[in-house]
């Protein structure tokens, strides 16, 4: 299910994405990825997949970034951009889709991106991740 239309990922987030996919640790896929979101309170953190040789260990990019914004004192974001290898659309895995559920509202915008920084998806949260379960049903 993608949008009909694409709006374009914003520049900040595209360029932090793109430098944290350099960083990726993907020895065994060689699948590299990187993450970026903007915070609520405005901060960019990024994040890359972290591989392991013991290889259902590995982390993705969007749980890097998520982590880092934990630890950084935050837990709510607005817009995160991912980025792949070339021009493969890099949807987050499952994993992730409730991850960024967690921490975002259902009107949050997720963006895909290629190599050259072009948007192949833009997603509201809710396209995501569908009929989700979240903090809200355990009140
Ligand atoms: O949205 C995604 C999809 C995949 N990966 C990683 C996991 C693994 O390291 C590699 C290949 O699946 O890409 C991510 O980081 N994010
Ligand atoms: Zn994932």
């Amino acid at each position: 299910m993608t949008s009909q239309t694409v709006t374009d990922a914003p520049r900040d987030l595209i360029d932090a994405a793109l430098a944290a996919r350099d960083k990726a640790y993907a020895p065994y896929s060689k699948f590299h990825v990187g993450a970026a979101l903007r915070t609520e309170r405005g901060q960019i953190i990024a994040g890359c997949n972290v591989e392991n040789a013991a290889y259902p260990e590995g982390v993705c990019a969007e749980a890097g970034a998520i982590s880092a914004m934990v630890l950084a004192g935050e837990t709510k974001f607005d817009e995160i951009v991912v980025v792949g290898l070339g021009d493969v659309a890099c949807t987050p895995c499952g994993g992730c889709r409730q991850k960024i559920r967690e921490f975002t509202g259902s009107d949050a915008t997720i963006y895909i991106i290629n190599d050259a920084g072009k948007t192949l998806l833009s997603l509201t949260r809710e396209e995501l991740i569908p009929h989700s379960f979240g903090p809200e049903n355990l009140k």
